[in-house]
């Protein structure tokens, strides 16, 4: 018995990198005389507390930048998933835009937030016009999504940023699997060492960013590399060898800021996928530092192609591959897995 993931993006480039200028004073009015609501999902928790600290701290300068046209509403989360729900009702609600504050994790469930039942989240009532935007104040422990865009945990700046209200339509994969369920990324979706490693990590992060280094070490623990059957832009089927790791980049950086996806470009409608293979605890060891630089694709065993759509299939039954979106674990490669291409527009 064959198991497989597969991972599909669109079939065809369904923009080009086109960025809107609205003004705050834009954002404001829409197609009601009432200011629109800017929603700030806040995750108290995250990066060991730091996030909620911090955000005590922004609350009057959002206020005071912000606020002249726009209602700010903060919501702080209760614990996982929360974001998700909070995010949806605001779409429903008409908000202007939804603004996680916090890290990859808390922009992984405002994302998956904006998609309801395989579709885009609208508005409940009819006449609002507008599409509720994307919003990030990266205050993460990785914070790999905000790299990708040279976006530091200076949440000032990530202020100033939303105050030019400044949007551009940005690329999500979406997972599917066998049963329906459906999972968005922003920023990467790998399978195995990695995605085992992502998993041990996260139950690390009261440590900062030595958590990447423990999940790692607990990662390798067990590991072996795998034959897996791949298939790229519905084409013919082809065997890898030995796969040590699969990484679905749409924008370049995880794992506390490994370059691993360097040509990604979350605007450009493609996946850039790395394939490592062959592997050994020893390689990271000697050209880990590569992965970090991003110099890592013109390596021995380092496969990189740009994909619309890919398949992946176990050849073995039961072998407990690890799958993960953005950082979320989602379980392991039996399940069947497709991916589908979306989009939102983002302030940035
Ligand atoms: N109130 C809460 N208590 C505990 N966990 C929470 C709470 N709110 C959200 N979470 C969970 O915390 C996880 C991690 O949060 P977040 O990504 O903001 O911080 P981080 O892990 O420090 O940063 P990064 O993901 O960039 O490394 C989220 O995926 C979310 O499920």
């Amino acid at each position: 018995m064959v198991y497989g993931i597969t991972v599909a993006m669109a079939t065809k480039p369904w923009f080009s990198i086109t960025a809107e200028q609205m003004t705050p004073d834009h954002l404001s009015t829409g197609s009601s005389s009432r200011k629109g609501d800017l929603i700030f999902i806040v995750n108290p928790k995250g990066a060991n507390g730091r996030t909620g600290k911090e955000w005590k701290k922004l609350l009057p300068f959002v206020r005071s930048r912000l606020g002249k046209n726009l209602n700010i509403c903060e919501s702080l989360t209760s614990g996982p998933c929360h974001a998700i729900d909070i995010t949806r009702e605001a779409i429903r609600e008409g908000a202007e835009a939804v603004v996680a504050v916090g890290g990859d994790g808390t922009l992984h469930e405002v994302v998956n937030g904006f998609f309801w039942a395989g579709k885009p989240v609208a508005a409940h009532d009819k006449e609002v016009t507008r599409t509720t935007a994307l919003g990030l104040i990266p205050l993460g422990t990785g914070s790999d999504f905000a790299r990708s865009f040279g976006w530091n945990n200076n949440p000032r700046e990530a202020v100033e940023r939303i105050a030019t209200g400044l949007k551009s339509r940005i690329d999500v994969g979406v997972i599917s699997e066998k049963d329906g369920e459906r999972h968005y990324f922003i920023n990467v979706a790998d399978i195995h060492l990695s995605a085992k490693a992502g998993y041990y990590a996260s139950m690390y992060k009261r440590f900062g960013n030595l958590c990447y280094v423990i999940g790692a070490l607990q990662g390798f623990y067990g590991h072996r590399n795998r034959d897996l059957r791949i298939k790229v832009d519905e084409g013919e089927w082809e065997v890898f060898s030995q796969v040590t790791a699969i990484c679905i980049g749409n924008a370049k950086f995880f794992g506390g800021g490994m370059k691993i996806t360097p040509n990604a470009h979350p605007y450009n409608g493609n996946f850039e996928v790395v394939i490592l293979q062959n592997f050994k605890w020893y390689d990271f060891v000697l050209r880990g530092h590569k992965l970090y630089s991003g110099t890592h694709l013109s390596e021995k065993d380092v496969h990189s192609r740009s994909v619309q759509s890919i398949e992946v299939e176990e050849m073995e039954e039961n072998s407990g591959v690890y799958v993960q979106s953005d950082g979320e674990h989602l379980g392991f490669l039996p399940k069947k897995f497709h991916i589908s291409p979306a989009a939102i527009e983002m302030l940035c």
